[in-house]
């Protein structure tokens, strides 16, 4: 029996390598430091894994930015924009690729990203042409075999499926599929096989999460195809498929039909697949090696080793101990690195949390128990770790009798506004007085260096709250006057009092906990810290009444409220595994519906509620989209639903396809919605355009993620783009997202350039 592990997190344990890649992009540090780091974290990570005991270590798991990023340059899909800088050295290209560059007259715009599977977790889009053609031009995952087995590693290269990923892209012309590209993409990976083969590995791992959703006909049917060619390539290569994210239904058929010698699957999202596997007469008098993924990659609770080791014993009895590999249900990207450093932490709540090096423990152990000649119930570890398990469950800080009863008591007319779009857009347009196609931002201005060094100041003690609040009270007042100067509309507070618009909701409702340390990638160098949410939830007072009003007090202009919706606050925590996730989002939707009632009660006419990560919460296969997409929109309702008719709701998305649920985008029923569309070129406002969608919207004009400032010329192009499928009087002005992580100079720059366009436009409309 082996233990295994498909993926570490990378942005190393105190996020050097954010670090040390901002200070690369600003030019502070060379590429030979920035190798280092990565270098240094790399090396890190192996030994990590070594030392718990892991079989097989993966290897090119780690990224500079993103995994398909690379998998990208390994297959030289690289888009025709970028062609001029192949030439030039391979970081200028990767970054270029990865976040735009704006340099010595070339300007060029930075590659789509959108999310990966249901994480929080962000991949650049591979561009495909009908022509396209494949070149390996990057040797990444050989030059990280070979480092590892320099310090004495043999490691399992991990690379994304071919299958995969072709299906994580887009074609970027019409007339053609993309899968019909597997012919010529297949060579890169019989290629790179028999060279990691001849280099010594003796194992490889291609991730397959698509085998987890719904695939058509030709793509299932492309399996067979790509890993008969693959097995053909590297006969003496152990390939193990790795599925993760869910159940493989019909999909498992194909799966286990494939000439691998091992298939991992996802025990901890559909522990029932296992069953069925056991069933297949195939799969069961072959030699092929089973991995278990019993260990959550995706949560941080403790692992139940009661649970996994009843699945482990199910295996074992149909397939013998010798062919079982133990692991974690997906790679342990999406888990922040070590429970250890976190001292803050109320005691019993830490112990029940396993972060990814608890987890490889975990892994190991599990393995150990199971091999262990005594009963479970003689293993130490074992009666620590129900010991663990059962004092959760009877925790009397998780349930809150009036939480409970609250959530009974929802009735279906919580969830109405009571008029309809139209009556109420009447009432609001008087209120508000805006001029056609109002300007407004997301919310969040830049968060200087010097914001989060007072944050972190002050939360060490080191600063009073005294001083804190005033720097926060200087940056607002200096902000709405900015705004009110350039002539923005709808004007925003800043959240410059906000770490993370997840967390610090978080730290102000009852039932979360947070870490000091606990960072999980986001995208790129971007990372967030995810709140736990434990218990019942709710709101013991009031969270931004004080930072809108005194906002709203500075100008006679409207100032947005600014809060975070039911499920995206419940997305982007790590959640509650013993109820529902239905219940939790309607506990934190009635917290948000009364703070969404005080703002109006203290002055505040227009309301944001974001909900950027309600597409990102839809389940991978159709079948479950109904019921997730009802309880979601209802919840956002719940919390939307408290204000009177002349009160505006605006919601907030980005970085989804929202093609397929905009049906329930209009359930939501926001009087505004601003969506990221910006780097798709507004393509998906087709979606809006095809539904006829019938409340207002601002169809992001720029890329905020890029530092790059667009001309106002590209914005005006993109607005006439949207009034093709808007009506004028719907139709917003601003930017794809909040600016957090934008400079001041570049901000100020791109926005007087989108109140210019907005300009520019309505004297075209009213000429
Ligand atoms: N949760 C979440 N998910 C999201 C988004 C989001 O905003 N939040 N946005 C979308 C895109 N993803 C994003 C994710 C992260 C960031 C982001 O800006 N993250 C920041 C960290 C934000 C944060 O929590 N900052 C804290 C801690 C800051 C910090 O690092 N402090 C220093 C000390 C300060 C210093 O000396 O510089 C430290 O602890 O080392 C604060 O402001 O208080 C970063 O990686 O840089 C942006 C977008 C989708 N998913
Ligand atoms: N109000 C938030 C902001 O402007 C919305 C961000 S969506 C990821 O930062
Ligand atoms: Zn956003």
């Amino acid at each position: 029996m082996l233990t295994q592990n498909l993926g570490y997190p990378r942005v190393g344990s105190r996020r050097e390598l954010k670090k040390a890649e901002e200070k690369f992009w600003s030019g502070a540090v060379s590429a030979q430091e920035l190798d280092q780091t990565a270098r240094h974290i790399r090396q890190q990570n192996w030994e990590t894994q070594r030392k718990a005991g892991i079989d097989l270590i993966p290897s090119n798991d780690f990224s500079l930015y993103d995994q398909i990023l690379d998998t990208c340059l390994l297959t030289g899909a690289v888009p025709e924009r970028y062609q001029p800088l192949v030439k030039k050295d391979p970081l200028t290209l990767y970054f270029a690729m990865a976040r735009g560059l704006q340099q010595e007259g070339i300007d060029i715009g930075a590659m789509e990203m959108t999310k990966w599977f249901d994480t929080n977790y962000h991949y650049i889009v591979p561009e495909f042409t009908k022509d396209q053609e494949f070149k390996r031009i990057s040797d990444k995952p050989v030059k990280e075999f070979e480092e590892a087995k320099a310090l004495g590693i043999v490691t399992k290269p991990v690379l994304t499926g071919p299958v995969t990923f072709l299906a994580v892209g887009k074609e970027k012309e019409p007339g053609f599929d993309r899968i019909d590209l597997l012919p010529k993409l297949l060579p890169i990976y019989t290629d790179l096989l028999q060279e990691l083969a001849d280099k010594g590995a003796e194992w490889v791992q291609l991730d397959e999460p698509v085998l987890a959703t719904d695939l058509s006909e030709r793509q299932r049917h492309a399996f067979s195809l790509v890993y008969s060619a693959l097995r053909a390539a590297a006969p003496n290569l152990r390939i193990l498929l790795a599925t993760y994210f869910g159940d493989l239904q019909e999909n498992l058929e194909t799966a286990l039909s494939l000439p691998v010698d091992a298939i991992h699957l996802d025990l901890v999202r559909s522990p029932e697949q296992l069953e069925t596997l056991l069933l297949n007469t195939g799969f069961v008098r072959s030699t092929r090696q089973l991995s278990l993924g019993v260990v959550d990659g995706r949560n941080i609770w403790k692992n139940d080793f009661q649970k996994s080791l009843h699945l482990i014993r199910k295996a074992e009895e149909v397939l013998g101990k010798d062919r079982l590999i133990i692991a974690p249900s997906c790679s342990l990207l999406h888990v922040p690195y070590d429970l250890d450093t976190e001292t803050a932490l109320p005691g019993d709540i830490r112990n029940w949390l396993a972060f990814a090096k608890q987890k490889l423990s975990e892994t190991k152990i599990l393995a150990q128990i199971f091999l262990d000649k005594r009963p479970w119930s003689e293993c130490p570890v074992y009666l620590e770790n129900q010991n663990a398990v059962q004092q959760r469950q009877q925790s009397n800080k998780i349930h809150k009798a009036a939480v409970k009863s609250r959530v009974a008591g929802i009735r279906p007319k919580d969830s109405e506004r009571g008029t309809t779009f139209s009556e109420r857009q009447s009432f609001q347009h008087k209120q508000l007085g805006l001029p056609l196609f109002p300007t407004t931002t997301i919310g969040s201005f830049p968060q200087t260096e010097e914001m989060r060094r007072l944050r972190a100041a002050y939360k060490k003690g080191a600063v009073t709250l005294e001083a804190y609040e005033a720097a926060i009270r200087d940056e607002i007042v200096a902000s709405i006057r900015w705004q009110e100067e350039v002539g923005m509309d709808v004007l925003v507070h800043g959240e410059f009092e906000r770490n993370d618009m997840v967390e610090y909701f978080g730290e102000q409702l009852s039932g979360f906990a947070f870490t000091q340390n606990g960072w999980v990638q986001s995208y790129g160098s971007r990372c967030v810290k995810p709140p736990v949410i434990y218990g019942d939830v709710d709101r013991p007072t009031a969270m931004t009444v004080r930072w809108s009003s005194f906002a709203q007090e500075q100008t006679a202009l409207p100032v947005k409220g600014m809060l975070t919706g039911p499920v995206t606050i419940l997305q982007w925590s790590f959640v509650r595994d013993d109820q529902p996730r239905r219940d939790t989002a309607f506990q934190i939707a009635l917290a948000i519906r009364d703070e969404v009632i005080d703002l109006e009660k203290a002055g505040i006419k227009v309301i944001q509620i974001d909900e950027p990560a309600i597409r990102e919460g839809l389940p991978l296969r159709k079948s479950g989209h109904k019921a997730y997409l009802d309880w979601a929109v209802e919840a956002f309702r719940l919390s939307a639903s408290g204000v009177k008719n002349a009160t505006q709701i605006h919601t907030h998305m980005c970085y989804s396809e929202f093609n397929d649920i905009i049906g329930s985008i209009a359930a939501m029923d926001a009087d505004v919605i601003t969506i990221e569309t910006s780097r798709s070129q507004m393509e998906l406002l087709d979606a809006f355009a095809d539904f006829e969608y019938p409340n207002e919207i601002g169809p992001g004009v720029y890329d905020i993620h890029s530092p790059r400032i667009p001309a106002a010329g590209e914005m005006v192009g993109l607005l006439k783009k949207a009034l093709k499928s808007i009506p004028p009087k719907n139709l917003w002005v601003n930017p794809d997202c909040g600016l957090k992580t934008r400079k001041w100079p570049e901000t100020k720059a791109a926005l007087v350039t989108m109140i210019d366009a907005a300009r520019t436009l309505r004297e075209e409309i009213s000429r």
